[in-house]
């Protein structure tokens, strides 16, 4: 069985398309050449994934440094004010959060069969704030597994589920890690419980800890029944015993047990084994932990503390051992010249070149685009071409980075992840070597639900702020910037106020511009809900050419509130082609800023019929501005509405607090969707507007004692109650009002 990796639009024409047999064909590892068999089997491509401050940048050190890949270990907040080398931002350091997404590499000695194999490890550690959720996006869209951690003591929190929520996106297969069992309250087996009960998939220990808290001292080894500890001033010596302790004997002998029975839940071999009352040889566990894990039906748990540098080279193996290589992952693209058919990539380096540009980064180099290698070699000077614009680009350097370091290389294989420099392109563009037209899906970018107005203090910063703009909203598809054409003010909408302050932060730190914010406001949309026939005429006759413009048609709310629609049905020529695409141009500048209160319009569609042009005073503009009249006249009769942002908000705290929190969703008039009750903790799925959950943090704090923690994700647009929509529009009407007397 193999993964298969879609983006969310496609997955299902992907999945009816791609029948698991012929998939699983080409992917066999086996049915490559050899040579290119033995590369691909020794490549991982990783992302480490989890809640906020769960210890993936602290993991991730420890990665690197036992790789060899860095001298010494330096602490997210360390003493030594040097900081994590994936948090390279002085923002991420002084914070001690990771807000962009870093990519590094190593390689991995792992000793099988007395025989020392080198695996090549490409990582990426993404953020664990919500507000950059895009990071975690465009990582989990090209990469081939993960490792989610997990904090010991807190198991399964709010932005777990987020985590959990995209590695399905994406269908990527996971390890799990649970750190910090050096803190007081640890229990890996909780957090093991909440695995499989919250977030559904079935887990297993294959390791028991040996002492917790002060005592933690290392693991047993559940497959092969051997304790390992780590010695040395970091831990980067790695014992092994086949002794294991007295008090953790009784403990291993039954988590071997569990873990054998989960297993034959999810594998039909280890099922056979298991009813037959044998006992699975050490292969066959790990080739079924191998299967169930890339098959998306089970996720095998490591344990450790980062921190005490204890246990994470066992997970590394881990690494190896369960996360599939390039070629065992299905990788689609569509073929432009087959109608969009979907075809397979095949991760072999002789095949034509295919790439994605995941990632844009502005470097003191120039922009640095992150590239994931699917099918042929990247090389450097060679001519590729932008599947989107059709351009032909020359690449004149490619690199491997490591965190912000980078280290030239002449080309790049498929299955591999590189940056290249000097090409031109957006986040999501495919690349090919013009012999195939292949298309990839892009990531799953989620609507900007707050903004807020910005400008420079100092005028003569203006240019600063513009390049400064420019660069954050290539970079980061989740960031939008516009000009407000009444206002003239210059408005940032983004994924939340976290989101948008980092911008202005850096804005200041990276450009030097000091900057002034307006109220962040909620990113509210305006819609119809009925059908209004519309029949308009623009007719000016002022001496010399004049304007002249019929449009008569009908606007409609459409079926779903994701997008605005544009038709026309003209058959008799009443409004020639030219003047047809002018009057869509007039829709979609209506739709930019809606009557009632200036935010976008969404779920409205309109159609033109018919209509009149004149011979001499009909022209492009004329049409443009006919329509937006009509617009404005039909949308006004249309019976519109406000929506606001709802949010899938998802909140965690201990079982005495249940009562006040639901106390407090009622005041917000939130919808709880669901509410699972765990021995200790609850955790509660509720459908919440924006607007409601301003300060709703620091409410939380207090009603339970800061244990409560939670996470919010855009969900969909509804209607705002009656009251808010009579408010905002007032609002704006007065807004209004006073900017034209002036
Ligand atoms: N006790 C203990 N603390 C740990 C461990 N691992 C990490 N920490 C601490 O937890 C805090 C967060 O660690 P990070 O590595 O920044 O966590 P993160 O998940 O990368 O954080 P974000 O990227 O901001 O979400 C830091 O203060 C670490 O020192 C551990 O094993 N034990």
């Amino acid at each position: 069985m193999v993964g298969v990796k879609t983006a969310p639009v496609l997955s299902c024409s992907f999945c009816a398309a791609a029948e698991p047999e012929s998939l699983a064909q080409e992917t066999i590892i086996d049915g490559l050449d050899p040579k290119e068999a033995t590369r691909l089997r020794r490549v991982r491509n990783i992302g480490i994934a989890a809640h906020i401050d769960s210890g993936k940048t602290t993991a991730t050190e420890r990665v690197l440094f036992y790789t060899g890949r860095i001298k010494s270990i330096h602490e997210v907040r360390g003493k030594d004010a040097v900081g994590a080398k994936m948090d390279s931002m002085d923002l991420e350091r002084e914070k001690g959060i990771t807000i962009q997404s870093a990519a590094t590499f190593c390689d991995w000695m792992k000793t099988e069969n007395g025989k020392d194999e080198k695996y090549h490890i490409n990582l990426i550690d993404t953020p664990g704030h919500i507000d950059f959720t895009i990071e975690v996006e465009r990582a989990l869209r090209v990469l081939d597994g993960a490792v989610m951690i997990l904090c010991a003591v807190s198991g399964v929190q709010s932005q777990t589920i987020t985590v959990d929520r995209q590695m399905r996106r994406y269908n990527v297969p996971r390890i799990s890690f649970i750190n910090k069992m050096d803190r007081m309250g640890a229990n890996p087996f909780k957090a093991i419980e909440q695995i499989n009960h919250k977030l559904r998939i079935p887990a297993a220990a294959l390791q028991v800890p040996i002492g917790t808290e002060d005592n933690f001292k290392g693991v047993v080894d559940l497959i092969r029944m051997k304790a390992i500890y780590n010695e040395g001033s970091k831990g980067e010596i790695v014992v092994e015993k086949d002794e294991i302790p007295e008090s953790v004997k009784a403990l291993s002998e039954e988590k071997r047990r569990v873990m054998i029975e989960t297993l034959a839940d999810v594998d039909e071999e280890i099922a056979e084994i298991f009813l037959d009352e044998r006992t699975p040889s050490e292969e066959q566990l790990k080739a079924a932990i191998r299967r169930a894990t890339i098959a998306l039906k089970f996720t095998p748990v490591f344990i450790g503390s980062a921190l005490a540098d204890t246990s994470i080279q066992p997970m590394l193996d881990g690494v190896v051992d369960y996360l599939p290589n390039p070629a065992e992952v299905v990788n689609m693209a569509l073929d432009s010249r087959r109608a969009e058919a979907p075809v397979k990539l095949v991760s072999y380096n002789s095949l034509p070149f295919v790439g994605l540009a995941f990632k844009l980064e502005e470097s003191n180099y120039g922009q640095l685009t992150y590239v994931r290698v699917y099918q042929g070699t990247l090389r450097k000077g060679m001519n590729v071409f932008n599947a989107r614009t059709n351009k032909k680009v020359k690449i004149p350097r490619i690199v491997r980075m490591h965190s912000n370091e980078m280290e030239d290389v002449q080309e790049i294989g498929a299955g591999e992840i590189c940056a290249v420099f000097g090409i031109d392109c957006a986040s999501g563009d495919t690349f090919t070597d013009g012999a195939l037209n292949y298309t990839m899906t892009s990531m799953f970018v989620p609507e900007a639900v707050i903004s807020l107005s910005i400008k420079p203090k100092n005028s003569k910063d203006s240019a600063s702020f513009s390049k400064a703009m420019n660069r954050f909203q290539r970079e980061d598809p989740t960031f939008r910037v516009h000009v407000d054409q009444e206002s003239q003010e210059t408005i940032i909408s983004g994924m939340g106020e976290l989101h948008l302050d980092i911008y202005v932060e850096r804005m200041r730190r990276e450009y030097g511009v000091d900057c002034e914010t307006g109220q962040p406001q909620v990113a509210y949309r305006e819609t119809i809900t009925q059908r209004v026939p519309f029949d308009h005429l623009l007719k000016k006759q002022t001496g010399g050419a004049g304007d002249y413009a019929r449009v008569m048609g009908w606007m409609e709310p459409t079926d779903n509130l994701e997008e605005n629609y544009f038709e026309h049905q003209i058959s008799g020529g009443a409004i020639s082609e030219k003047f047809l695409f002018a009057c869509e141009k007039g829709f979609q500048s209506s739709c930019e800023k809606g009557p009632l209160l200036g935010h976008k319009v969404l779920g409205t569609s309109m159609v033109i019929n018919d209509g009149a042009t004149h011979m001499t005073d009909s022209s492009e503009m004329a049409f443009k501005i006919a329509t937006q009249q009509a617009f404005r006249k039909a949308f006004t009769a249309g019976k519109p509405q406000v929506l606001e942002p709802l949010m899938k908000t998802t909140i965690t705290a201990p079982n005495e607090f249940q009562g006040n929190i639901v106390g407090l969703l009622n005041k917000r008039n939130a919808v709880i969707n669901e509410t699972d009750i765990g021995p200790e903790d609850f955790t509660l799925y509720a459908d919440c507007s924006l607007n409601s959950m301003f300060g709703f943090s620091t409410q939380l704090r207090a009603a339970t004692q800061g244990k409560g923690e939670f996470s919010m994700e855009f969900s969909h647009y509804s209607p705002a109650p009656m009251q808010l929509q009579k408010e905002l529009i007032a609002k704006y009407e007065k807004q209004q009002a006073s900017r034209h007397k002036k």
